[in-house]
């Protein structure tokens, strides 16, 4: 279970957004939403322990996360807008390098779940933006953590490409996972498990 208690960031003398409580169940997604610029990426940074909330505290399963540290991070996974792959390795090869170990025919079936399985000798640097993006998620089914906190993972992804994201999301929430994350586009199919939050209202 994920809590945000009274939590309030501020960036360069801005408060961006105060007094957020919110509690997160297993099998639960939260949907960021607002305008450039409201502060989507700065509370995706807190809720990772990356960045020191300004007031209030994150919490993981009742303790707040600056006790748990490395315990609360090897819980979650963040996909971001650089999603991190070694450029000079194979799809195959980074998806070998995302987690605990696996065998090859893990990182196949992970492969063809994400659309990638032509192209799992391809440097990950020659993936087009979407293929990239479609890496990053297969990363995220190797790690096997409850929390996902997704920064824009829509962009760039095809209507299919969205489809598979909903879809995969939609399974890790109905296997008990949590996530958080921001996009400006609409997930199909998640009615019931998403919640919203407005941080431009
Ligand atoms: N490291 C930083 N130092 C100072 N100011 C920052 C820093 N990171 C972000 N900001 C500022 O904080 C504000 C919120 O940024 P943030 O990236 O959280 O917004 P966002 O809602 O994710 O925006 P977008 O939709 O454009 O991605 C912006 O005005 C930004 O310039």
């Amino acid at each position: 279970m994920l809590e945000l208690r009274d939590l309030a960031a501020v960036r360069s003398n801005t408060l961006l957004f105060r007094r957020l409580n919110l509690l997160l169940h297993a099998g639960e997604a939260l949907r960021v939403a607002g305008p450039n610029g409201a502060g989507k990426t700065t509370l995706l940074r807190v809720i990772c322990g990356l960045t020191e909330p300004a007031r209030g505290q994150v919490c993981w399963d009742g303790t707040p996360i600056s006790a748990l540290s490395d315990e609360y991070r090897a819980r979650l996974a963040f996909l971001g807008h650089q999603e991190g792959h070694f450029g000079d390795l194979t799809a195959a090869e980074n998806l070998r390098l995302a987690g605990q170990p696996v065998t090859g025919s893990v990182v196949d079936e992970v492969l063809e779940q994400v659309g990638l399985r032509t192209l799992a000798d391809q440097p990950a640097r020659f993936l087009s933006q979407g293929q990239r993006r479609r890496l990053g998620l297969g990363r995220l089914l190797l790690r096997a953590v409850p929390l996902w906190v997704l920064d824009e993972p829509l962009t760039g992804l095809d209507r299919q490409g969205v489809e598979l994201t909903a879809h995969l999301l939609a399974q890790h929430l109905a296997d008990g996972g949590l996530a958080v994350l921001t996009t400006h586009q609409d997930l199909p199919g998640l009615d019931g498990v998403l919640r919203h939050l407005d941080l431009g209202a």
